[in-house]
């Protein structure tokens, strides 16, 4: 055959029709290969973290093997492509879930074991890859892992950040952020591609020309930086299919700055160089929304450029003609960060590909679908004007130019009501007029999805309302999910184990409804004495990641009940705090006899706080705060432990969600689009205190309340209450506790004086004291739920039977069926 027009000799076909062997001997010769000759150490003596080096090579030619296969398979099979645009990827470590996915962990265990090392303890030399904030950035991860692993053709498409998302140090208990600079040691599971890059402008002027006779515009950039391509290979599980996540880097492209070169000014040119990196070197740490910063745009645009030169290339590769490009290409908007691509496929079509408006629009509506993981309008993206002008003048022409046909449509509807025509358009008047890029995103898209079923009903009746009445059949939701890949078979081993056993397959961790056969044996006490133990072993790993992060010695037989999640005044951590304040306050005032009854506690908070934003901050002080008093009053001792667990990510999230008893999911309701945390608390057997928000509706639906404990105004009583919330009169529980914090009683008076001003006075926005009482009730159930052993683990095998519903895999199903029209392509060998 032929391969890049040069003769392939058979010698050639001989040395690789043998891939990599997977048998411990192999893999061991491969180990040692990769130390002496890749990590560049003696194979008589390497340590732990250069073990772990050569391991992660000797696992990512695997990959790489399988990633040339499934391209070319793609390559020859062309079928439509999805490409998910993403500005955050919250990938965490990469070796274990790759060996688990290639099947090869017990052979690597072997092998290493033989060498005189550990798999877990190489495992834990890595460290996460955290690019991205929160919950909208695990779920791209997630859906990855899905994509490959139903043999989707699909592309993610990101940035590659050189610092990923802040360490979080506590001193003091006060959050302080250290730059993660994660690459310091490289990075084994990426493919740097230096023959993949593009140009990427900025700033600069439009002007008319005549092209072929035709009038067109030209973009005259101010400044062009290169986009370097950065493959991450993403196996699938029980497949050969291994699709790519591209992440792109901003280089200094060649022709940049020439004047000063001829000035002899060099160093100053080198430094004007370096500037280009910074587009992609850092990610912001909030996973609210950023207006109007310049450098967010520039990100944006950087990565959405890049990867549309990137698809389009492909295509032309194959293809002629544009017509067929909705037939090949499915567009995934993650949020609106990656939105800017509309008016950037806009403007190659029009003024590169010349294909004029009519045309070039009715390819661009048809490829783009576009999820909104949002439910406050404030918190929608919007972009000034002015800021677009500068960054990107020709991009802002053509919003105009599809805002203005788009207002001449709407016109022709819902004739002159300029409340609505000024509410809908995609340019914001006023003093300062802004692109409202969510408008942007839903006029352009031929979908929009929520990300659950609660998250629709209020995109429908709260935030997008005007464009509901306009096209109902646009708007959609697909609930989210997780892979069990990561989240059981990785975190949760012995778990894995037993719910192979007792299935008698491992089919379900590709078949995952399977599952929910393990419903017949709830009640088995056999089941339920290993499910225990199972539950026990990682209750311990838990104990000790607790005692050597914080100190503090936690009592096995107490619950473990869990709040990790990003902390924000709507996902109310202070609340959590406050119902452990009341908790202490109630033993303290309790007499000896009634502490006997007393169920023993230990809460543990975790999440990193914006770094501008601060009462979430001084919600962590508070946690510490509160917890120094408590962890050190022996009079309670074992009854009650509260522990921050600093610097929470996704390796942490693996350790402490397979040993929690308890999660906390307590939003107030019509706050949270989605979570997405419970659902990976549920398929460990978590039981879940929560309010019905979000996808936990779906879950109240799927596994039923009474496995659950649920609290709290619903939904739909949330405006009412609200609206009189300053009349309502909080529980005396309530008033106490925040008293106790206001009063000094865990010290920091004054500190804390602002945020016990976020919750009284009528300005408890978030509802914290109209809840409390039904909080409370709900915590007192899961206390008698859990001296009740039996019931307790019968719930807790029911978690997990009933978790199949909220896998990525159904997720990912629905979007290929529903939203992107795109079918499995697997590789066939
Ligand atoms: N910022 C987020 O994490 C958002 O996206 C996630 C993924 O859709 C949602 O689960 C979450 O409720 C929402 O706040």
């Amino acid at each position: 055959g032929f391969v890049g027009g040069k003769k392939k000799t058979d010698r050639m076909f001989e040395l690789m029709d043998g891939f990599l062997k997977n048998d411990p001997v192999s893999l061991q010769k491969d180990i040692l290969h990769h130390v002496e000759y890749t990590v560049a150490r003696s194979r008589f003596s390497f340590d732990d973290f250069e073990a772990y080096q050569a391991l992660s090579h000797s696992v990512r030619d695997r990959l790489i093997e399988r990633w040339h296969d499934t391209q070319q398979h793609f390559k020859k099979k062309d079928p439509k492509r999805l490409y998910f645009l993403s500005l955050e990827f919250l990938m965490g470590r990469s070796l274990s879930n790759s060996v688990i996915n290639l099947g090869i962990r017990d052979q690597c265990a072997e092998a290493l074991s033989q060498l005189g090392f550990e798999y877990e303890v190489l495992a834990e030399q890595e460290g996460d890859a955290a690019l991205g904030n929160g919950g909208l950035a695990r779920l791209s991860a997630c859906q990855m892992d899905s994509l490959a692993t139903l043999d989707y053709p699909a592309w993610g498409y990101g940035l590659r950040y050189q610092y990923g998302l802040f360490r979080q140090i506590i001193l003091d208990g006060f959050q302080h952020e250290q730059p993660d600079y994660w690459l310091n040691f490289g990075n084994p599971w990426e493919i740097e591609r230096v023959h993949v890059s593009y140009p990427v402008k900025f700033y600069g002027t439009v002007k008319e020309d005549v092209v072929n006779g035709k009038k067109c515009k030209v973009w005259i950039p101010g400044e062009t930086v290169e986009a370097v391509a950065y493959d991450n290979p993403i196996p699938g599980y029980g497949t050969r299919n291994t699709i790519n996540l591209r992440l792109w880097a901003a280089k200094p492209s060649d022709g940049y700055d020439i004047e000063s070169y001829n000035t002899g000014d060099y160093i100053n040119a080198i430094v004007n160089r370096q500037k280009a990196e910074i587009i992609s070197n850092v990610l912001y740490p909030d996973d609210r929304s950023y207006q109007g910063k310049e450098l967010r745009l520039k990100q944006q645009y950087f990565f959405v450029s890049a990867s549309l030169q990137d698809i389009i290339r492909r295509f032309k590769d194959v293809h002629g003609n544009f017509d067929d490009f909705p037939d090949k290409v499915a567009l995934q908007l993650n949020d609106t960060h990656p939105s800017i691509s509309i008016a950037e496929l806009m403007r190659v079509l029009l003024d590169e590909e010349h294909l004029g408006w009519k045309k070039s629009w009715n390819i661009v509506k048809k490829v783009f679908s576009f999820t909104t993981h949002t439910v406050q309008p404030e918190a929608l993206e919007k972009v000034p004007v002015d800021l677009f002008q500068n960054v990107l003048p020709r991009h802002l022409q053509i919003i105009y130019d599809i805002n203005f046909a788009f207002m001449e449509e709407l016109k022709k509807k819902i004739g002159q009501d300029y409340a609505r025509l000024s509410r809908m358009s995609i340019v914001e008047e006023g003093a300062v007029k802004n692109i409202r890029v969510a408008n942007l995103s839903i006029v352009c898209s031929h979908t929009v999805n929520g990300v659950s079923r609660a998250h629709y009903e209020l995109l429908k009746t709260r935030v997008f309302t005007d464009f509901y009445e306009l096209w109902p059949e646009k708007f959609q939701y697909k609930t989210n999910g997780v892979t069990q890949r990561r989240w059981i078979v990785v975190s949760n081993p012995s778990l894995c184990a037993l719910i192979s056993k007792w299935l008698g397959t491992e089919s379900w961790i590709r078949d995952i409804d399977l599952l929910a056969r393990l419903r017949e044996y709830a009640s088995n006490s056999d089941l339920q004495k290993e499910w225990m133990m199972v539950k026990k072993i990682n209750k311990m790993r838990l104990a000790e990641y607790i005692e050597t992060m914080s100190g503090v010695k936690v009592s096995l037989d107490a619950m473990f009940d869990v709040q990790i999640k990003r902390i924000h005044e709507y996902k109310r951590q202070l609340l959590n705090i406050l119902g452990v304040i009341h908790r202490y306050d109630c033993i303290k005032n309790m007499e000896k006899n009634e502490r006997e009854k007393v169920v023993p506690r230990v809460c543990i908070i975790g999440g990193k706080a914006p770094p501008g934003y601060e009462i979430a901050k001084k919600i962590i002080k508070l946690c510490h705060a509160v917890a120094e008093t408590i962890n050190n009053d022996n009079d309670v001792g074992d009854l009650l432990k509260l522990v921050f667990i600093p610097d929470y990510n996704v390796s942490v999230a693996e350790l402490v969600i397979p040993g929690s008893d308890l999660s906390q999911h307590i939003s107030t309701a019509g706050h949270e689009a989605s979570g997405t945390g419970s659902m990976k608390f549920l398929m460990n057997g978590c039981l879940l205190l929560a309010t019905a928000d979000g996808s936990t509706n779906e879950i109240i639906e799927e596994i039923g309340a009474e496995n659950m404990f649920i609290f709290g105004a619903k939904i739909n009583e949330v405006p009412a209450l609200r609206e009189k919330d300053s009349t309502i009169k909080a529980p005396v529980q309530f008033v106490r506790v925040v008293r106790m914090v206001r009063d000094g009683y865990f010290g920091f008076k004054d500190y804390f004086k602002s945020l016990c001003d976020t919750v009284e006075n009528g300005k408890d926005f978030y509802l914290l004291g109209s809840d409390f009482a039904s909080y409370l009730e709900a915590q007192a159930a899961a206390d008698r739920a859990y001296v009740d052993k039996k019931k307790w683990n019968e719930m807790s095998i029911l978690c997990t039977a009933s978790s199949a519903r909220f896998s990525s895999d159904r997720t990912i199903e629905d979007y290929a069926e529903k939203t992107w029209g795109i079918q499995p392509c697997k590789c066939p060998f």
